[in-house]
């Protein structure tokens, strides 16, 4: 088992509301990005990691990835204005063959485990994505007035990473290039050209670290993992 990662980091971090990067923001002493590039340094499966950095930042992230001794980045490209075009540059300086992975910078605590089902079941079927089932009811609204309650039996919360023949993402994202389509993952590209997108159960710990509390969240993450490393 083989695959390249894509790994968007050039967002702002706005619902964060920490006024920079919040990949930059620190977990136990360490970057947010580097908890998640340890990941797949650290995993030999992992032949090459492609981050999309804000153009500026590019001394500042060299400067990250060599004090924390992250060797696998291969190419550090551009990002764009939104997520979908920084994982589209990505792709431009991906290899041409095999399986690859988007992963948020902003999700550090994918575990391996995961990733190795996912990569799995993206070689067998062409595209696969990593969700858990949804725990609230969903209610559509519009003008804070309830609309329908949607079925929660068929919702799942879609997480990254999301995994992909090359070809086929490539394939998705130039079509919607074309069509001036605007999706909040890879899934929904791929979705477009009626190919099926299949499922891995993952963890509720994979979270995003999107507004200020998933930082308490994230803490609590790393007692917990301590603790079960520590047989506590
Ligand atoms: N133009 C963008 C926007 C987002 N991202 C990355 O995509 C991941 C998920 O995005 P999100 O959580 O929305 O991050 P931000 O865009 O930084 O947050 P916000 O929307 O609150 O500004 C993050 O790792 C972020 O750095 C990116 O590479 N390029
Ligand atoms: C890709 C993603 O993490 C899947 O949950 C999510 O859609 C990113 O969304 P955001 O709009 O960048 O928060």
């Amino acid at each position: 088992m083989s695959y390249q990662v894509i790994i968007p980091a050039a967002g702002q971090g706005k619902r964060m509301r920490a006024g920079k990067n919040k990949v930059l923001l620190q977990l136990k002493d360490i970057p947010i990005l580097i908890h998640t590039l340890r990941v797949f340094e650290l995993d030999d499966a992992c032949k090459g990691i492609i981050l999309a950095i804000s153009a500026g930042d590019e001394d500042h992230f060299s400067s990250l990835l060599k004090k924390y001794r992250i060797k696998k980045v291969t190419s550090l490209v551009a990002g764009g204005n939104e997520r979908q075009h920084s994982v589209y540059n990505g792709l431009q300086a991906a290899k041409k063959e095999g399986i690859v992975l988007v992963h948020d910078a902003a999700r550090p605590f994918i575990e391996k485990r995961v990733i190795h089902e996912l990569v799995s079941v993206a070689e067998k079927d062409g595209a696969a994505v990593v969700a858990v089932p949804v725990k609230d009811t969903i209610k559509k609204v519009n003008n804070f007035e309830v609309v329908e309650t949607i079925e929660r039996s068929s919702l799942w919360a879609i997480q990254t990473p999301q995994a992909f023949r090359v070809s086929l993402l490539e394939e998705a994202h130039n079509l919607a290039l074309v069509q001036n389509f605007l999706g909040t993952d890879e899934a929904s590209l791929v979705e477009r050209l009626h190919i099926p997108v299949k499922i891995v159960e993952g963890d509720y710990d994979n979270i995003k670290l999107t507004t200020p509390e998933d930082l308490y969240f994230a803490e609590a993450i790393i007692k917990q993992r301590d603790y079960q490393k520590r047989g506590l």
